[in-house]
């Protein structure tokens, strides 16, 4: 049961706003440096962002977004939302919210120092319990109904590797199917799994779009090598056939869900390109009926995985428009639909109508760039979907 905030909480926390404008940032680093102290939760965090200060930049953005709106939280809607959805992708339980609760207080306690009095302690005590009660019950909700789906579970699924799939010199597709036999949830097109990785040196959990259409039988995801990146060297060099690893069930949010016939432009640099697989992949499973068109930029063809099956799609599903772009290109041939150079705003601004919906996916410079651009040239922002995992602040506000 969610109680209300005490009478009082609400205007004390208000009155700390110019506090936390001025060491908001201070406060949440401090935190983390408390929290990564323990490896059960630093797994829980992606270690580049909070490297790189993404994730305390994040967090003092939300902390501040809380003061300024505690007395009506139906603004704080849109930012529940999406932590809700980051937590229950990386399976945050109940009992991690005390340990975080402490953190940021301790945190507030550290950074304030004669400034935090014990009313200005209580009060945020009294405002993150009231926060943590409603994620919790939401975050419930969402693991209930999950676990309630034909196919769906709770907690960590095992799945087996049944094949490896080689789609170009850098990307290899896993094919896991469940190690119970038993049929899986079907995920939607553009959802993800998420991996609890704790084996050979890696503590961490890592989501990767789902590359292929619906099936109970299973999923498939495709993993780019990253020289420097210890997670993607981990699944091309370690992970074999007959292998099992522990997933949660498939999440997201990044969907063509609801807007059937509505015209879609899936717009895509390199990897980005996956969870785009597994919607174009899903109107022969679905009977999908939105006009669909495909733009994917790479450095060459050679460097573009799915090349088959992107033929065969173009070949089998209608309406369907495929244009590629080589940023890199190897040779200078080129037709209608191949282009040389990055994909331009302008290139894409040019292809979307009133009614059309664009689904971003890529590196984050890509996303952001071609985000502003659209939006730069008219297009409105309820158009745009975008999908990006860690924290996307910057996609979003272009912070570079
Ligand atoms: N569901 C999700 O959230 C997913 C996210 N991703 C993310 O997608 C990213 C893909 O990275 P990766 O495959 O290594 O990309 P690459 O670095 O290989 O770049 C791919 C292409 O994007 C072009 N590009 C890069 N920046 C821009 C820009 N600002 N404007 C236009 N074109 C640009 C590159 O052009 P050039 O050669 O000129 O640099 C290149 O042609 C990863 O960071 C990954 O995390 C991937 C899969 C799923």
């Amino acid at each position: 049961m969610i109680r209300p905030l005490h009478p009082g909480t609400a205007a004390i926390v208000k009155a700390t706003i110019p506090a936390l404008e001025a060491h908001g940032l201070a406060i949440t680093k401090t935190m983390y440096a408390s929290l990564m102290q323990d490896p059960a939760i630093a797994a829980m965090f992606n270690q580049t962002d909070q490297a790189n200060g993404r994730q305390p930049h994040a967090l003092a953005a939300a902390v501040l977004a809380y003061a300024r709106h505690i007395e009506h939280p139906e603004k704080l809607k849109a930012a529940l939302d999406l932590i809700v959805e980051r937590h229950v992708a990386v399976m945050v339980e109940a009992d991690q919210y005390p340990v975080v609760g402490a953190a940021l207080l301790g945190a507030i306690r550290t950074v304030l120092g004669d400034a935090a009095t014990p009313a200005i302690m209580e009060a945020w005590g009294d405002a993150y319990r009231f926060l943590a009660e409603v994620l919790i019950t939401r975050e419930a909700d969402v693991y209930a109904e999950r676990a309630a789906l034909e196919g769906g579970w709770r907690d960590w699924r095992s799945l087996r590797v049944e094949k490896r799939t080689r789609e170009t010199d850098s990307v290899t597709s896993f094919w896991l199917v469940p190690a119970d036999d038993k049929p899986v949830l079907m995920h939607k097109p553009g959802q993800f799994l998420t991996f609890r990785l704790d084996r050979d040196g890696l503590n961490t959990r890592r989501s990767y779009s789902i590359s292929s259409a619906p099936d109970a039988r299973g999923y498939r995801i495709s993993v780019k090598r990253d020289p420097n990146g210890q997670v993607s060297r981990w699944f091309h060099d370690q992970l074999a056939v007959g292998d099992i690893v522990d997933v949660t069930p498939p999440a997201g949010n990044f969907t063509l869900e609801g807007k059937a016939e509505v015209p879609v432009l899936l717009v895509s640099a390199g990897i980005g390109i996956t969870p785009f697989m597994s919607m174009l992949l899903a109107p022969r499973v679905s009977g999908n009926t939105h006009p669909l068109h495909l733009v994917h930029g790479d450095h060459d063809l050679g460097s573009m995985p799915f090349q088959s099956e992107l033929v065969n799609l173009s070949a089998t599903t209608s309406p369907l428009l495929i244009d590629l772009f080589e940023s890199l290109p190897k040779s200078a041939a080129s037709t209608e639909r191949t282009h040389k150079g990055r994909i331009s705003a302008s290139w894409v601004r040019s292809r979307v109508t009133p009614e059309t919906h664009v689904y971003v996916c890529g590196p984050r410079s890509f996303q952001r760039d071609l985000i502003h651009g659209l939006v730069e040239q008219g297009v409105n922002r309820e158009q745009i979907h975008h999908e990006f995992f860690g924290s996307d602040e910057e996609v979003t506000s272009g912070r570079s």
